[in-house]
């Protein structure tokens, strides 16, 4: 069980000036966290009255038999259910949910955007989601949706929860702030966070503008992979990933809840922030991760492996080995492998791989795969390294190369991705991507010999 540094700091959090209490490390773990003394019953769950006149409530993340079963208890102010029991459907035309497939959009191919930018508008963490690809069916929790956030205004009493999905965020620029029922987490570029189904946050801009990545998993949460015979260590370790320590406000506001609910927006109005937990105990929590813990592991005499081995979070599908989302990490390390084209392969694959840069250059595409961003090479379409990097790769003097300042990364799934009318239509597309491999020419004389 982890405890918080100073379990008993009465905490009130959070205003964009506040300071943010820490995290408590492990993944998974089950956790217990208290900002007042004594809120947090032991020994039971439910006493006849809480300490303080708290509520106890009940965040279940997993059906009630699953093996191992995911809930937090919570002990709050006042419970989540007093809210105006009205819901008013809003229209977030943006932030699209599978199935979303456009007559009038083609999805077969490989494509790739140049960042999204910023516009004059001022934009929340809700209007500022923009949908590029979709994946599955929302409604029978199965695939996924990709997202480009561009955020330059905190949301204030304004809150929201996602019923529809877990939120993996992948910053590229600025910084944000997620004040969530369970805690503050902070996140920057080179860091990532997950966010719960059903865990209600407010998210603040402490450092504008902020864009970034979006994986939206409507299935089963993220897990550490597998590490079969690489064993115990190297990888995420567990004990990497922060979860939040508890913070409340006690604020009686009028204020918005904005609900995420099978690809629908509603909006219901209270009195009061819900940010109201003042102690909590559990294994449902928001969680971050800094990428620069993640310590790869590779190839260390010849060949390149399936890129599965820098696999940082994985959502199951239900087949074992074949998930609903891999989220792959390609970051700073040594290149070392002898006599070995070293960049990836050409290959085709059955999974989707849609990539996002976070900083610096992606060794099969030296050039226009740029910060911010991002390329869908869709279900079995042909990809590989650019003519630029074909020629580099094959070339050169293969002493130990580190490839260094570079941070990309993939989301794979194992449904095709659709692209919106957004990403087709609105966002930079590069019309000239397929080009890049159009040079690549014939070497084939029908004489041996390496050429
Ligand atoms: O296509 C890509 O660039 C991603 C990728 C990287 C790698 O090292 C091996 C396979 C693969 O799909
Ligand atoms: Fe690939």
């Amino acid at each position: 069980m982890n405890h918080p540094t100073d379990p008993h700091k009465m905490i009130q959090a959070s205003t964009p000036a506040g300071t943010n209490p820490g995290y408590m490390p492990g993944f998974g773990n089950d956790f217990e966290t208290e900002a007042l003394p004594g809120a947090l019953p032991q020994g039971m769950n439910s006493p006849q009255r809480c300490n303080y006149g708290l509520y106890g409530e009940q965040l279940s993340g997993t059906a009630f038999t699953a093996n191992p079963p995911e809930r937090t208890w919570c002990y709050r102010i006042r419970p989540s259910v007093k809210h105006s029991h009205r819901y008013d459907k809003i229209n977030l035309p943006y932030w699209k949910s599978a199935p979303c497939v456009d007559p009038d959009v083609t999805s077969l191919g490989q494509y790739r955007w140049d960042p999204v930018a910023h516009t004059q508008d001022g934009l929340t963490w809700l209007t500022g989601m923009r949908t590029m690809t979709t994946a599955g069916d929302v409604n029978t929790q199965v695939g996924m949706a990709s997202h480009i956030y561009l955020v330059t205004e905190s949301m204030v009493d304004d809150y929201f929860f996602s019923a529809d999905s877990e939120l993996l965020v992948v910053p590229q620029e600025g910084r944000l702030r997620f004040a969530t029922e369970l805690g503050i987490i902070d996140l920057e570029p080179k860091e990532i966070a997950i966010l719960p189904r059903g865990l209600v946050y407010r998210v603040e801009v402490l450092e504008g503008p902020a864009r970034g990545f979006v994986c939206e998993n409507y299935g089963q949460k993220f897990e550490l992979p597998g590490r079969g015979p690489i064993g115990a260590n190297c990888m995420a370790n567990p004990r990497d990933f922060k979860a939040p320590i508890a913070a409340y406000e006690d604020r009686e506001v009028p204020s918005t809840v904005t609900v995420k609910w099978c690809g629908q927006f509603h909006t219901t109005k209270i009195g009061q922030s819900p940010l109201d937990v003042v102690a909590w105990h559990g294994n449902y929590a928001p969680y971050k991760y800094d990428l620069r813990t993640y310590c790869p592991v590779g190839a260390i005499l010849f060949d390149h492996p399936d890129p599965s081995i820098f696999t940082v979070l994985t959502a199951p599908s239900g087949q074992p080995g074949t998930a609903n989302i891999d989220f792959v990490l390609f970051r700073e390390r040594w290149m070392v492998a002898e006599d070995t084209f070293r960049p990836p392969w050409y290959h085709k694959n059955i999974m989707s791989e849609l990539m996002g840069n976070i900083y610096g250059q992606y060794d099969a595409k030296p050039q226009g795969f740029v910060p911010g961003g991002m390329s869908l090479h869709n279900m079995m379409l042909p990809h590989g390294p650019d003519q630029d990097a074909f020629d580099n790769a094959s070339n050169s003097n293969l002493g130990p190369d580190k490839l260094d300042n570079t941070m990309s990364f993939m989301i794979e799934t194992r449904f095709p991705q659709h692209l919106t009318s957004f990403a087709a239509t609105e966002a930079p597309l590069q019309d000239d991507y397929i080009d890049c491999w159009t040079s690549l020419e014939k070497k084939f004389d029908g004489t041996p010999g390496k050429k």
